[in-house]
Order: structure tokens, then C-alpha cells, then sequence
């Protein structure tokens, strides 16, 4: 069994997750808010290392609620042992698991960071390199991690399609256009090569925030 997930971004209507500098605030407040009431009613949230190097996110629902027990697990998917020791994913206000590879745990070379992130987080491998996400999920749900929101970027959410492990999509599109061949697109990846490989889905809701389109999708395999 794996969790289910819901993936969850926020995009231009270009179609980019962050500009090319990496500057990703793409929502209005009011999605912001939909964001950590999601936060708050998921068993854990995943995001990619690039995401905690580039955004330093907190990945709690600090904008609903100041109850520790309302955020959810955080899970950072990070097969070279990357995630600096002074994250805010690394704080106090929920718990965490960093995903690494087997390979970055027998080289040798990464113990004496991880002891240290063992002071604040799980360290859980799963497959040679990169990490293995259909192990992961199962570890995942075996810890009681039955929903898990999935926040980016672009290169793990190409990941977990790839795998066919979302389950859900909610999408905020904002009225902006940034362009840029080097700006982070909603899945990046190797991609399919034909449109029939790629993954069809399902529109079941549709509103309005503010200025800002809500689409949520699900995933048919
Ligand atoms: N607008 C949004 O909703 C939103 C949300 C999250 C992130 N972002 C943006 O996304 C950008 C980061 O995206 P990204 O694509 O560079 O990185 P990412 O956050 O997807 O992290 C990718 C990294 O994860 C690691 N990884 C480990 N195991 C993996 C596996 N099995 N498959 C794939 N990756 C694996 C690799 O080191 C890989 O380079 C940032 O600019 C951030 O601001 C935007
Ligand atoms: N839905 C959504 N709209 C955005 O405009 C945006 N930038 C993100 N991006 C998600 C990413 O993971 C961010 O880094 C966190 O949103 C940072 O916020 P927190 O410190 O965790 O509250 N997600």
C-alpha cells in the first residue's frame, strides 16, 4: 500500500512554477490560505532538495493555525544528502524525514552530516541512486502517512507522474506570464515521447480566488 497524494502548485498561465531566477510567489493570499488548510488536513508533505535550497520553506500550516499538531510530517526527497543544517525544515514545529540514497549512505562520506540531521530528522534510504519513491511511499504509509501532499519542483513531480504515484491534482494558475526557457514549468523531466504515453486526467472542480483559477484534477491510470 502507498499513500495518496495530491500534488499541489501554483503556476503562471505559461505554465511556470518559478522564473528563471527561481522567485516562485505565484499565488494571491487567499490560495496561500487553501495551501496550509490543505497542509493542516494531510498526514505529510513532500518536496523536492531543490525546493528547500531555493524557497528555505517551512512546509507547516503556520497561516491557519499555531498548533504543532496541525502540521504535517515533512518529507524531503534528497538522494546526496544535500538539505543544509539551518532549514527551516530542519525546525521544531513538526517532524521530519529526509529521503536519501543507499549510495550516499555506504559511501562513507556523508556520515558525520548525517548524525547531525539525525538530531532533527529521520534519515530514511531507499534505492542506489536517486532515491526510490515506490519504496519511500511504502514506508511512508507503513508510518502512518496515509495522505501526502506533494509541493514540487518541477523535477519530482516529473518523478512521481513518471511512477504513476499522484493521485490528485490541485492546480492554482495565476494571471501572470513570465516566460523563460530556464524558468521551472509544472514538470520538467525527461518527459513522454508521444501525447498518448502521457498521463490523462480527469477535471472534477473548478472556482475562482480572487484573481487567481483553482483546478483540481484526478489522475486516471
Ligand atoms: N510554484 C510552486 O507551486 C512551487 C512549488 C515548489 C517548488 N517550486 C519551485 O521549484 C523549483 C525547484 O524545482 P526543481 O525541479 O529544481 O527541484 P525539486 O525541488 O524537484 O528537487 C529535485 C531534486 O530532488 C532530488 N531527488 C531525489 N530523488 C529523486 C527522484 N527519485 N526523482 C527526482 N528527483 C529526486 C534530486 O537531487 C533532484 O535534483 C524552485 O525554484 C521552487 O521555487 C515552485
Ligand atoms: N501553492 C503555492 N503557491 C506559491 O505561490 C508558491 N510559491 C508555492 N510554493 C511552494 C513552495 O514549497 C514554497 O517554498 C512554500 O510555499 C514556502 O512557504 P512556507 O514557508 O512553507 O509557508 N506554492
Amino acid at each position: 500500500m502507498k499513500s495518496y497524494v495530491i500534488l499541489n502548485a501554483a503556476m503562471t498561465l505559461d505554465g511556470k512554477i518559478a522564473t528563471k531566477t527561481g522567485n516562485s510567489e505565484i499565488s494571491g493570499e487567499k490560495d496561500l490560505i487553501r495551501v496550509h488548510e490543505l497542509r493542516k488536513e494531510v498526514d505529510g508533505i513532500m518536496v523536492g532538495i531543490n525546493t528547500v535550497m531555493v524557497d528555505n520553506p517551512k512546509l507547516t500550516a503556520h497561516k491557519v493555525s499555531n498548533n504543532i499538531e496541525d502540521n504535517p510530517v515533512r518529507i524531503i526527497v534528497d538522494s546526496n544528502v544535500r538539505t543544509p543544517l539551518n532549514s527551516n525544515v530542519l525546525n521544531d514545529k513538526a517532524k521530519t524525514i529526509i529521503a536519501i540514497s543507499n549510495n550516499a549512505l555506504s559511501s562513507g562520506n556523508n556520515n558525520e552530516k548525517i548524525e547531525k540531521l539525525k538530531k532533527h530528522a529521520d534519515v530514511f534510504s531507499a534505492g542506489d541512486y536517486p532515491v526510490d519513491l515506490i519504496k519511500l511511499l511504502d514506508y511512508l504509509y507503513e508510518n502512518g502517512i496515509k495522505t501526502l501532499m506533494l509541493e514540487g519542483g518541477s523535477t519530482l513531480i516529473w518523478a512521481m507522474f513518471k511512477h504513476h504515484l499522484i493521485d490528485e491534482i490541485r492546480l492554482c494558475v495565476a494571471p501572470l506570464i513570465v516566460g523563460g526557457f530556464d524558468a521551472k514549468t509544472l514538470v520538467d523531466g525527461e518527459g513522454f515521447k508521444t501525447m498518448a504515453e502521457g498521463i490523462s486526467l480527469k477535471l472534477k472542480n473548478s472556482y475562482s480566488l480572487d484573481n487567481d483559477l483553482i483546478l483540481e484534477y484526478d489522475c486516471l491510470y
